[in-house]
């Protein structure tokens, strides 16, 4: 199962520390790939700097026609999409799982108000609860229920730095 998540929209510098952390969470959490419907080469640099150091294969790309990325992502996996007013993550979960032992998954976040026809484009709209919080948080929850914790113990290919965890001291490994 491929995991890609598509960050929908994105306002400038209001933006830019939240849609980083988008998709650095994407990443640690077990996402292959970011899609930004927004150019912003900082935030680009940014995420391709941690990828650098931190290793791993994590993609970063621009689609300015997300709503044809979607529709043709569909030809080969399910569509979900975080949003407070969908379906409780507790009761949809077990189905997403399912279908992901043999479909991949696009997840999308939004930044501003997520245009209407989003939800109909989504196979499944899904609330991490439903009162109003943030992206990155909707975004831990869901990856995390997705892989049941196991993501956190993911070793990332090509790391320069790596950290052994340690409950009383930090140790850093530094591969030149
Ligand atoms: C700050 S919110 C803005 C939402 C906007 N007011 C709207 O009506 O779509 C940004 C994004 O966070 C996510 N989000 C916020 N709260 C959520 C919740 N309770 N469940 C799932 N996703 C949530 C959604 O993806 C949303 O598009």
């Amino acid at each position: 199962m491929v995991v890609e998540v598509l960050r929908l929209g994105h306002r400038g510098d209001r933006d830019k520390r939240i849609s980083t952390h988008v998709a650095l969470t994407a990443r640690a959490l077990g996402a292959d790939k970011i899609i930004f419907t927004v150019e912003d080469k900082d935030v680009e640099s940014s995420v391709k700097k941690v990828v650098e150091n931190w290793g791993g294969d994590f993609k970063f790309t621009v689609e300015k026609n997300w709503r044809r990325y979607i529709r043709e992502f569909k030809n080969r996996g399910i569509v979900v999409h975080l949003t407070m007013y969908g379906a409780n993550v507790n009761e949809i979960m077990p189905e997403v799982r399912e279908l992901s032992k043999d479909k991949d998954i696009l997840v999308i976040v939004g930044a501003e108000k997520v245009p209407k026809d989003v939800y109909e484009l989504a196979d499944y709209n899904i609330s991490i609860g439903n009162q109003p919080h943030s992206e990155v948080a909707a975004l831990a929850i869901f990856l995390d229920r997705l892989f049941e914790g196991k993501t956190l113990y993911r070793d990332f290919e090509n790391a320069k730095i790596k950290i052994i965890p340690s409950n009383d001291r930090k140790v850093v490994i530094r591969n030149k």
